[in-house]
């Protein structure tokens, strides 16, 4: 592990008049701090998406441009996990803006340097060189949630957290956007820049880095605080102990991570879960204007609205999973997954010449999906003790990425162009319905009741 990186030491205890005060301030300071980093990872997320218009015009075609986008998320999955391993190990407020400003750091030379845009092959790599970087987003941000926050209060934190990368997705199109006009207007031409796309997200971002990186601290004992439970009261066991000492790999894989039944049950949920996020998504454009009539302005609108409702739903989502079903997560999971199905049926079987009711569910797709997204990311916290946390969710995006994420595309695209788009759609039923099933497998764990801190 790099010496940049290493976990800030714990120094002496404040003054017990001071800690309360203290602790108010920096909750809310770190909060902030992983909320804008990771939005900020997600304007750097799909910016080559709205690259790839322009570079259709430059002569790439639809086919090349696939293959080199699927480098972001393959990089991504295995990249989430690796690099968890590193972060559980690392200090949050240097691991996060490192990540993003390397991921910055390649968009930039893509923006600027014809070289890194001249083939597809050189795409690929810059572009899986840039998902891997992104995995470094995740991770130091569940590390300082798992730290500086409680396990029932947990639910709600997180789910508010998670919101962040609604936000970044849904202003990366506009920036990216703003950006490919701005260029085009420096660069005297008429039509728009793609090397805008690439460079003003990452120049935002850049600043969001900075901005991180001011307001992120590692543990409450590194600033002289008590650790959270023992702030709060609220152990994760009936035995009042959690662990402090940072672990080293091999604890955190083979004690914590890879034995454990409830971190592969949720990392199985997730490929099916992420392979309606994506396949759902990522397909949208193509099945609204291929089966029903769709122009691209109404395409992109139906993709905004999907993203923006994923806001208050997960929000529900993780109030209910506190409120409802008492730190319980499976039973939300499946309740919603269960709604994910309704929607994807209708969405399915509802005649061409009615956009309204398209429009409908892919809004009601986008609200129900992102609360099991968040569940399963808040389950790997608290499924295992803080000091693996990252790791552990790091290994279900792994799954979700590699076989959820990457076979929504690569799968999906294979079988609606041999089978069409009912074969398709049966494969998002079946997954919505699989996931349900893992969900319900994991009705009545509480994650922290099980966690293993000894
Ligand atoms: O798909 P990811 O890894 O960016 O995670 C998105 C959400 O934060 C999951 O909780």
């Amino acid at each position: 592990m790099l010496k940049l990186f290493k976990p800030a030491a714990a120094i002496d205890r404040l003054p017990a008049e001071k800690v309360d005060a203290e602790y108010k301030k920096l909750r809310l300071q770190v909060f902030i701090g992983i909320f804008i980093g990771y939005a900020g990872y997600y304007l750097l997320r799909k910016n080559f998406s709205l690259a790839m218009p322009y570079l259709q015009q430059e002569g790439f075609t639809k086919e090349q441009l696939g293959w080199a986008l699927s480098a972001v998320s393959i990089a991504y999955g295995i990249s989430k996990f690796l690099m968890a391993m590193v972060s559980d190990r690392s200090n949050p407020k240097y691991f996060l803006p490192a990540g993003l400003i390397l991921s910055a750091i390649t968009s930039l030379f893509m923006g600027f340097v014809p070289y890194f845009t001249s083939t597809i092959n050189i795409m690929f790599v810059m572009l899986f060189l840039n998902g891997w970087f992104q995995g470094m987003g995740w991770p130091p941000s569940g590390r300082v949630l798992v730290h500086w926050f409680s396990v029932n209060e947990r639910g709600n934190k997180t789910a508010i957290w998670n919101v962040a990368h609604n936000i970044g997705g849904g202003l990366m199109a506009p920036i990216a956007v703003g950006g490919a006009t701005l260029f085009a207007t420096l660069y005297g031409t008429s039509k728009g820049s793609f090397e805008g796309t690439f460079i003003l997200p990452a120049l935002v971002a850049i600043v969001v880095a900075i901005i991180a990186f001011i307001l992120i601290r590692d543990t409450p004992q590194s600033k002289g605080l008590p650790p959270i439970e023992e702030y709060r009261n609220d152990y994760p066991s009936n035995k009042r102990e959690t662990i402090e000492r940072e672990l080293s790999v091999k604890e955190i894989l083979f004690k914590y991570v890879l034995n454990n039944k409830w971190v592969w049950a949720i990392a199985i949920a997730n490929i099916f879960v992420y392979f309606v996020r994506y396949g759902v998504l990522d397909w949208a454009p193509t099945y609204l204007s291929e089966e029903k009539g769709f122009n691209m302005n109404k395409s992109s609108i139906a993709y905004f609205l999907y993203e923006w409702a994923g806001i208050p739903g997960t929000l529900l989502c993780g109030y209910i999973s506190d409120k409802v079903f008492k730190g319980r997560r499976g039973p939300a999971g499946f309740v919603f997954m269960i709604g994910v199905l309704i929607a994807v049926l209708v969405y399915w079987l509802n005649p061409a010449g009615h956009p309204i009711i398209d429009m409908i569910c892919l809004i009601a797709i986008g609200f129900l999906i992102y609360g099991p997204v968040m569940l399963i990311g808040l389950q790997a916290l608290d499924f295992v003790p803080k000091k693996a946390a990252g790791t552990a969710a790091g290994l279900t995006g792994f799954f979700g990425y590699i076989f959820g994420s990457v076979t929504a595309n690569g799968v999906m695209g294979t079988v609606v162009s041999k089978s069409g788009w009912n074969a398709g759609f049966i494969l998002l039923i079946s997954s919505c319905l699989l996931a349900a099933i893992v969900f319900a497998i994991t009705w009545n764990v509480r994650g922290q009741e099980i966690v293993k801190n000894n």
